[in-house]
């Protein structure tokens, strides 16, 4: 049903809500983990990121929510500069999911989704209880609200994640190689809502190595290399064109 609706959609994109001109990032040692990014996701676009281990995928994630500062070149979110000024404002609009799901393991599923807003936006109980019912039902947890970390599986820990990143009603969300560190059995609960999330038409960032969702899920693929986005293209394309020879030989090794 989802696959199909997915595959029948016809998406019409919005305005750029992220871009990056010129991104440099080079890490205390001299790393070089940016070098020179431009790259631009317009609403309601799934941009797929893919690439060997270091090229700068996770940094690059970073660098759009202000986890990481750059060197050179400029950072837009939503019509805002990337600066100390805005970071605050631009993290209110970015949620972000991690490989580890980094709940606080003291707090139940509720308190961790609504720790932020509790503290950020100052909602009541009564509101946040609303709210947290109503995240939890869409990641498929509902009822699960008041077990702890320890008593979810990593699946449910990791929809648990992604309900708290949206908690803060986020217009863009990144994910962070979000299915890399579940059993086999648990990625696809995971990918099913995050291809939720994407028909509902949210603005994503996914740096993953799950060729099939890329495929089914992503407007559009981008691949990493060495600091740099090497190639971009349609998923069709992607994977089908034989022009696409850096893409090709980065698959070899993966798949
Ligand atoms: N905090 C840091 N300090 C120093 N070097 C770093 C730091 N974070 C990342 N790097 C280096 O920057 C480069 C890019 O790392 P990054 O984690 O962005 O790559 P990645 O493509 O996400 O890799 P992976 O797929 O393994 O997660 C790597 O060489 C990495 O070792």
């Amino acid at each position: 049903m989802l696959k199909k609706a997915l595959d029948s959609r016809t998406k019409t994109l919005g305005e750029e809500i992220i871009g990056l001109r010129g991104v440099r990032k080079t890490f205390p040692g001299g790393v070089l983990a940016l070098d020179g990014v431009d790259l631009h996701v317009r609403q309601d676009e799934v941009l797929v990121i893919i690439g060997p281990s270091g090229s700068g995928k996770s940094t690059l994630l970073r660098c759009i929510n202000g986890l990481e500062e750059i060197d050179a070149g400029e950072v837009t979110v939503d019509g805002l500069v990337l600066s100390e000024r805005t970071r605050d404002a631009i993290r209110r609009e970015v949620g972000m999911v991690f490989q580890s799901f980094n709940l606080f393991p003291h707090l139940t599923a509720v308190g961790n989704i609504m720790l932020a807003p509790r503290l950020v936006r100052r909602w009541s109980r009564r509101q946040t209880d609303e709210e947290a019912a109503r995240l939890l039902d869409r990641v498929g947890l509902s009822g699960l609200g008041g077990r702890y970390p320890h008593q979810l599986s990593g699946g449910q820990q990791q929809r648990v994640a992604i309900a708290r990143a949206l908690a803060m009603r986020p217009r863009i969300m990144l994910f962070d190689e979000a299915t890399s560190a579940l059993d086999p059995e648990m990625i696809g609960e995971v990918l099913e809502v995050m291809k939720e999330l994407a028909l509902e038409g949210m603005s994503m960032v996914v740096v993953t190595h799950e060729m099939g969702f890329a495929r089914e899920v992503g407007d559009r693929i981008a691949l990493m290399d060495a600091g740099r986005i090497v190639e971009q293209a349609l998923p069709e394309s992607f994977f089908e064109d034989p022009r696409h020879e850096r893409t090709r030989a980065f698959l070899s090794q993966i798949l």
